[in-house]
């Protein structure tokens, strides 16, 4: 049976999509998202039966100084890629974010509600989906939020190193969302790539987050509670953490479609963050 084909390999996405039998992961040096015309050209040459992009330009605060360069990876070569999915007749699964939305209120967003980003690296997220969905073909655009793994860098990772080495730390606490265990995105872009082969009339936008929603406050708790680790976490407001890009308040996705549709539940992140303490030695 032919492969599904991924875009990524390092990523934190893509090393939990490598972890799958049938599926074929493209590195940067095999599959350059600066260089769309390389990325079409993958596509044909390897003749998959579905792709799924897990590669992105992620580093919010830096695409503040570098936005062609986010634009041209999160948005104008994923376009490309499901042009070229279209054309070929397979699926095509886009991963995108919560940072499409402008934050506000305390409703969880639904796919279809209003996105206005609030800064560059959710502007071009959006410009990709928006591409992806223009291409026409058997499209599934997943938004998910704070995706942790063992591997890469995020946000457990860097509370488990400031952590150890002090007695208490301010993270922000009015700004809400969930954390998506990167193994959980994985398996269901792989469940929607190949129910997209069956039913390519399933295409649309849906959201994936983990629950129960959090700050990254308690986030921060929940991660020193289970490794043990004795660091007290002062709850602040984002105007006490100044960063080049402003951050949304209200991140809580709506994920009720993914379910109906797909038959996928949000997942505990509590649980995956157990498995990714266990993964990187700390319990
Ligand atoms: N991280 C998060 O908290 C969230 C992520 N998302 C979305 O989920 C998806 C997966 O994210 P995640 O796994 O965390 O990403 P990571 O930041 O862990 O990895 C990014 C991946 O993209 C690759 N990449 C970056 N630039 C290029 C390029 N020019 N050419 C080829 N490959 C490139 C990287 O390769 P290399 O190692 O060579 O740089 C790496 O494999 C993305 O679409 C992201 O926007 C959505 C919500 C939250
Ligand atoms: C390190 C640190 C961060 N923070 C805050 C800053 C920020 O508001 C929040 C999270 O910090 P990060 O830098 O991990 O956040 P960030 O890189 O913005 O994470 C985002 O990445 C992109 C790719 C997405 O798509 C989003 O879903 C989201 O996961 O925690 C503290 O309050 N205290 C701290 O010590
Ligand atoms: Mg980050």
């Amino acid at each position: 049976m032919k492969d599904v084909l991924v875009f990524g390999q390092t990523g934190q996405v893509a090393r939990e999509l490598a972890r799958h039998a049938g599926v074929t992961c493209l590195s940067r040096a095999e599959a350059d998202l600066t260089a769309p015309e390389a990325c079409d050209a993958a596509i044909r040459a390897h003749g998959p039966r579905a792709v799924i992009n897990a590669a992105a330009y992620t580093a919010v605060d830096r695409a503040e100084s570098e936005p062609a360069l986010a634009h041209l990876i999160n948005a104008a070569t994923p376009g490309t890629m499901a042009r070229t999915c279209a054309d070929m007749g397979i699926p095509f699964v886009q991963i995108s974010t919560d940072y499409v939305f402008d934050g506000s209120g305390e409703a969880p967003w639904r796919p279809e509600d209003p996105t206005a980003p609030l800064n560059t690296y959710g502007r071009s997220k959006l410009a990709g989906e928006r591409a992806v969905i223009a291409a026409g073909g058997a499209h599934a655009v997943l938004r998910t939020s704070w995706v942790v793994s063992a591997h890469g860098s995020n946000f457990v990772k860097t509370m488990l190193r400031l952590g150890k080495t002090r007695d208490s730390l301010n993270v922000v606490a009015d700004q809400i969302g969930a954390p998506t265990p990167a193994r959980d995105i994985a398996a269901a872009c792989l469940t929607i790539a190949e129910a997209l082969i069956a039913r390519p009339e399933a295409a649309g936008v849906y959201h994936l987050a983990g629950a129960p929603d959090t700050s990254w406050a308690g986030f921060a708790r929940e991660t020193f509670d289970q490794a043990g680790i004795a660091c007290r976490v002062e709850e602040i407001p984002t105007s006490a953490y100044p960063t080049p890009a402003a951050r949304p308040g209200n991140s809580r996705l709506d994920c009720a479609t993914l379910e109906t549709v797909f038959g996928l539940a949000r997942p505990d992140w509590r649980q995956g963050l157990h498995a990714i303490l266990h993964d990187l030695g700390e319990i």
